[in-house]
C-alpha cells in the first residue's frame, strides 16, 4: 500500500469513482478539497448550511490531524481558499499551523459557501425524516437540482445570516444572495470562482487546498469528474478528510480521487453522515 492510502471507495457507488481517466498531459496539478471539521450543528444533526457555526471540539481535532497527515506525507500546500464561514476558515488556519505554513495566503469567498439550505437551516435532519420520511430528506439532502423551500423573513435564522456583515464582502448585492439553492445553484455560483481565480493559481503550478462545505465540495468534484446528476446523489464527504485530486492542464483528473488517512475509519465516517438522514438516527 502507499504511504498515503487510497480511501476512495466507499459504501455505496458514488464513492467508488468510476473515471474515464483523461490522458497524460504536460503538467499535474494538484488539488485538496477539505470539508472542514465537525461543527456544533453537525454534532446536532441540524441543517446548519450559512448559519456561522465554529468548530466542536472533535472538529478542531479533526482539522488539526488532517494538517498532520498532509505534513507527514510530504505533501504542501501554496495557497489556501476558504468560505466566509466560521468553519471552513477555522480549519484553513488549523491544518496550516498544523503543517507549519501560517505564512501561505488564504482567500475568502461567499462562492465557496455551504449550499443554503433555504427554510431547512437549523431543523433536526432525524425529525424531517420522522416527519416527512426518509425518502424525501435524501432528495433535499442529495439530488441535484431540488432547491428546498426558500428561507423568508420570519425564519427564526434570517436576520442573523442576512444582518451579517460578512455578506457586504460579497461581489454581488446582498439583495441578491440566494435564499435556498439546489446543489445545481451551488455549482453555477461556485464556477465562476473556481474558473477564474483558483485556476489561473493552479496553473501558475499552486498546489491549492480549498477548505469549504460537503455541499460546495461536492458540486465541485461533480463538476471535475463529470459525475452525473443522478450518481452525485451518492457522493458522500466526511468532515476533516482531505480528498487529493491530480487534473492535468485542463483540469481534468488524471486519476482516481484519493481520500486520504485510514480507510476503515473513512467509512465509518461516511456512513454516519448518510445515516444522518435516517428517522433513527443517534442524535
Ligand atoms: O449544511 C450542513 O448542515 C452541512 C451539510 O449538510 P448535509 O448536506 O450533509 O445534510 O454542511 P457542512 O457541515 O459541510 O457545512
Amino acid at each position: 500500500m502507499a504511504a498515503t492510502r487510497d480511501a476512495s471507495s466507499g459504501t455505496s457507488a458514488g464513492n467508488r469513482c468510476s473515471l474515464s481517466l483523461a490522458p497524460v498531459s504536460m503538467s499535474k496539478h494538484t488539488l485538496f478539497l477539505l470539508r472542514h471539521g465537525e461543527g456544533a450543528w453537525n454534532k446536532e444533526n441540524r441543517f446548519c448550511s450559512w448559519v456561522d457555526q465554529r468548530l466542536s471540539e472533535a472538529g478542531v481535532k479533526e482539522a488539526q490531524d488532517c494538517g498532520r497527515l498532509l505534513k507527514e506525507h510530504g505533501h504542501r500546500v501554496d495557497v489556501v481558499f476558504t468560505s466566509i464561514l466560521s468553519r471552513s476558515v477555522q480549519t484553513a488556519w488549523l491544518v496550516m499551523e498544523a503543517m507549519g505554513l501560517e505564512w501561505v495566503p488564504v482567500f475568502k469567498s461567499w462562492r465557496l459557501n455551504e449550499r443554503h439550505y433555504g427554510a431547512l437551516i437549523g431543523l433536526n435532519r432525524a425529525e424531517m425524516a420522522l416527519n416527512h420520511g426518509e425518502e424525501r430528506v435524501k432528495v433535499w439532502r442529495r439530488s441535484y437540482d431540488v432547491t428546498p423551500p426558500p428561507i423568508d423573513e420570519s425564519h427564526p435564522y434570517f436576520a442573523e445570516i442576512y444582518g451579517d456583515r460578512r455578506y457586504l464582502t460579497c461581489d454581488i448585492p446582498k439583495e441578491e444572495l440566494p435564499r435556498a439553492e439546489s446543489l445545481k445553484e451551488v455549482l453555477d455560483r461556485l464556477l465562476p470562482y473556481w474558473n477564474d481565480v483558483i485556476v489561473p493559481e493552479m496553473k501558475r503550478g499552486k498546489t491549492v487546498l480549498i477548505s469549504a462545505h460537503g455541499n460546495s465540495c461536492r458540486a465541485l468534484l461533480k463538476h471535475l469528474e463529470g459525475i452525473s446528476d443522478a450518481d452525485i446523489a451518492d457522493v458522500t464527504l466526511p468532515t476533516g478528510v482531505p480528498v487529493l485530486l491530480e487534473l492535468d492542464d485542463s483540469m481534468r483528473p488524471l486519476k482516481q480521487r484519493q481520500l486520504l488517512g485510514d480507510p476503515a475509519k473513512i467509512q465509518a465516517a461516511i456512513k454516519k453522515v448518510e445515516d444522518q438522514g435516517k428517522a433513527t438516527v443517534n442524535n
